[in-house]
């Protein structure tokens, strides 16, 4: 195991993300510098101390999880999120909590095959456009009898070969002249327009039968995909498009699949976190929930993959002995305490998540690498125009959101999502047609446009 970064540059990098929560952001990066640590010991001194887990207690809205996948996009780690009470639904049993670590694996395995694919863009594009040539400028078709004599001998002799179309196209010189020209002002960029018809493989529809597989631990769709031929359609479209899927097509053929998994599964393995929500709500202390699944018996269920074991999924099995748990929930009915002891001492690592602030909300709208009022700027951006809010109107818009959290449900900085949506959509609906270079956000604006909701209690509710 690799840890290209120390605690502090991890803290330095979630700073860029996400505002306040200073204890929260120091312990999972100790926890994950940990977790390096204990991987660098001998076997038998890692059996003996156990990963410590953590448990992050915070009303909703406030960034548990956001800290969480960040911490994984930062040291490019597989992550999944699954809500605990999931697995006190009628319908699961005790072996669907695996589940977490087939999601943890399939996770990776898409990882792993985005990077496969960026290492072999350029071969396959390459090969794409090759195809794409063929297809503008195709080959004359040979209507030859000696090769159908052979492809039938071939037959008899069980010796399948469909798929021998380029030996018996021939290519006269002019074809191979046209087929230079085609292959130039595709590199131009003049024929992006023009329809080709490819083969695609037609997904499988997804079947009942196959959920239910699924949760037993088989995936159905690749067992069957092993073992049936997948279906191919013929489809018309701009050599743009088509050029997207035979990129596709052709970077599948270039990656070497058996390897990939390996690699995922040991990336799984060693950097893989697991962020476990709603835990809150698993625990006897909890009132809601009742009369279905046993919440004690969700802990009971989860604790052995906690505690380190192996699970199997289609990849391969996966053990979960360096995986990085990361439990949360409101804790507002129960405590930590109620959970059954042995998962208590799996989440040894205890953090509190603060309420946001007004002021928090200026920040959260602003400082982010990503801020939402970034992302609304970038958008307008591709209508060429520049959006532009005044200091006074980003601290109107936060006064509001924390006044709603306040007077209906508290939902924490998702309020200024909804907000944010509601202040701009005459802006983002009419913005193209207005022929405005700039539009500034006054808090004039930000008041009349969101007065009549915030005074009407019931249009609140729904809107905000
Ligand atoms: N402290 C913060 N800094 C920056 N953005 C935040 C912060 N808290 C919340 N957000 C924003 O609000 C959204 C919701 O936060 P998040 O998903 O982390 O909630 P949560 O605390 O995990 O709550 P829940 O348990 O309900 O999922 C995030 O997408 C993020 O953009």
């Amino acid at each position: 195991m690799t840890q290209e970064k120390t605690p502090k540059q991890i803290v330095e990098l979630l700073n860029k993300y996400i505002i306040g929560q200073d204890e929260a952001k120091k312990q999972v990066a100790i926890a994950l510098y940990n977790r390096y640590r204990r991987s660098q010991l001998s076997k038998t001194m890692q059996q003996d101390i156990t990963p410590k887990n953590i448990l992050m207690a915070g009303p909703t809205g406030v960034g548990k999880t956001e800290i969480a996948r960040r911490l994984a996009k930062i040291v490019n780690a597989p992550f999944v999120k699954v809500e605990a009470t999931k697995f006190t639904e009628v319908g699961y049993v005790g072996r669907n909590v695996e589940s977490m670590v087939r999601d943890l694996a399939e996770a990776a395995v898409r990882m792993e095959e985005q990077e496969e694919f960026e290492r072999v863009k350029a071969t396959a594009t390459q090969k794409a456009n090759e195809q794409l040539v063929k297809l503008l400028v195709p080959g004359i078709k040979k209507e030859n009898r000696e090769s159908s004599m052979q492809q039938m001998m071939q037959m008899l002799s069980g010796n399948f070969n469909l798929d021998n179309n380029q030996e018996t196209e021939e290519v006269t010189d002019e074809i191979r002249n046209q087929r230079l020209s085609v292959k130039d002002q595709l590199a131009q960029g003049l024929l992006e327009d023009r329809q080709v018809t490819i083969e695609v493989e037609q997904t499988p529809k997804a079947n009942p039968m196959g959920d239910m597989m699924g949760q037993m631990g088989m995936d159905m769709s690749s067992l069957m995909g092993d073992l049936l031929p997948k279906k191919k359609v013929k489809r018309t479209l701009p050599v743009s498009e088509a050029r997207e899927i035979l990129i596709q097509q052709e970077s599948k053929n270039l990656v070497n699949y058996d390897s990939l998994y390996q690699d995922a599964i040991e990336k799984a393995q060693q950097n893989g976190i697991i962020f476990i929500d709603e835990i809150d709500k698993i625990t006897a202390g909890d009132k809601r929930n009742s009369g279905q699944v046993s919440r004690e018996g969700v802990q009971r269920d989860i604790l052995p993959i906690v505690e380190g074991s192996t699970v199997s999924t289609k990849y391969g099995p996966v053990s979960t002995d360096h995986i990085l748990f990361i439990g949360a929930g409101a804790f507002a009915e129960s405590k930590p305490s109620d959970l059954i002891p042995e998962l208590q001492g799996r989440f040894p690592i205890r953090v509190e998540l603060n309420a946001l602030s007004q002021e928090d909300f200026v920040k959260i709208l602003k400082d982010p690498a990503n801020s939402l009022l970034k992302q609304y700027i970038a958008l307008m951006d591709a209508d060429r125009i520049k959006l532009i809010f005044t200091q006074e109107a980003i601290d109107k818009i936060a006064q509001i959101a924390y006044q709603v959290n306040q007077g209906t449900d508290n939902i924490g900085a998702r309020r200024l999502t909804t907000i944010l949506e509601k202040l701009l959509e005459d802006v983002l609906y009419e913005g193209p047609d207005m022929n405005m270079g700039e539009i500034t956000i006054t808090e004039k604006y930000v008041t009349e446009k969101l007065d009549d909701v915030i005074t009407n209690k019931d249009l609140t509710k729904f809107i905000l």
